[in-house]
């Protein structure tokens, strides 16, 4: 469904001397998303190299990017592709590709997230691609993540849904176990994620997913995440700590920008 209004509209910069608004109209959530990611790709320029972010949200500061090359608005842009279907959907729409070899340094990542919490602590990863995700934005002169209002927390875990943890396949059993065993002070349930006819889904870095279900706050993620990473098995996780430069927020009243801040 087509927009009614600007999707670059703020609300806590508009002019009490314009018009009248319109009633107020129920947007979905994909609205949402693509009013967020319309947002970030403001901040693209001319000769950037861009890490290109996975998911629902992401794919519309895709398309938005190879819009704005087509018309000329933006050129010589070269795009890091976080997962083979973002690598897709880019070439697609006719942005041109590299990776981090060639390009170590980042100017500026766009993403989605699963979770973002009041220090901008994200967690991500329910679409597998954390690892590769984690690489390039933490490769990023400036990360820039985009959620409809939905995807705010209190604290990391507190969606009720779940962390993701990329595993090696071998003995998954025995690495999954360990993981549950770490927080199980936390209420931690641990299930191996599946995918197409009940088989375990498979990452583009041909790993397995475990995905943790949390029932309380974890405190110190920090703690948490190094012991995580210490267990022998895991390849990465889907906390983001410290990583978001930026996060925008599309919400029925708007859109907030939030800054990384010392908190
Ligand atoms: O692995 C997937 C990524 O971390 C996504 O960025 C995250 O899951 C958010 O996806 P979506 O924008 O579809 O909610």
């Amino acid at each position: 469904m087509a927009l009614a209004y600007d999707p670059l509209f703020i609300t806590s910069e508009k002019s009490a001397m314009e018009a009248p608004s319109p009633p107020p109209m129920i947007l979905t959530q994909d609205e949402l998303k693509r009013i967020a990611a319309f947002k970030a790709v403001e901040f693209v320029e001319s000769g950037m190299v861009l890490g290109l972010g996975t998911g629902s949200t992401a794919k519309h500061a895709v398309d938005r990017i190879g819009e704005l090359l087509r018309q000329g608005k933006l050129e010589n842009i070269v795009g890091i592709p976080t997962s083979k279907k973002t690598q897709e959907q880019a070439l697609s729409v006719g942005i041109p590709l590299s990776d981090l070899d060639a390009h170590p340094v980042i100017d500026l990542s766009i993403d989605g997230a699963d979770e973002v919490d009041p220090f901008l602590n994200l967690v991500k990863g329910r679409g597998g691609s954390l690892l590769r995700e984690k690489m390039i934005e933490g490769a990023s002169k400036k990360f820039v993540v985009i959620v409809d209002e939905s995807k705010m927390v209190k604290h990391i875990g507190g969606s009720k849904l779940a962390l993701p943890v990329e595993i090696v396949p071998f003995c998954w059993k025995f690495t999954a176990e360990k993981l549950r065993k770490l927080l199980e002070g936390y209420g931690c349930e641990a299930n191996l994620r599946l995918g197409e006819k009940g088989k375990p889904f498979v990452t583009d870095n041909g790993n397995y997913i475990v995905d943790m279900y949390l029932d309380k706050d974890m405190g110190d993620l920090k703690v948490v995440s190094d012991e995580i990473l210490r267990l022998p098995g895991v390849v990465e996780h889907g906390m983001f700590l410290d990583m978001a430069s930026t996060v925008i927020i599309a919400g029925e009243l708007g859109v907030k920008i939030k800054n990384k801040q010392a908190f």
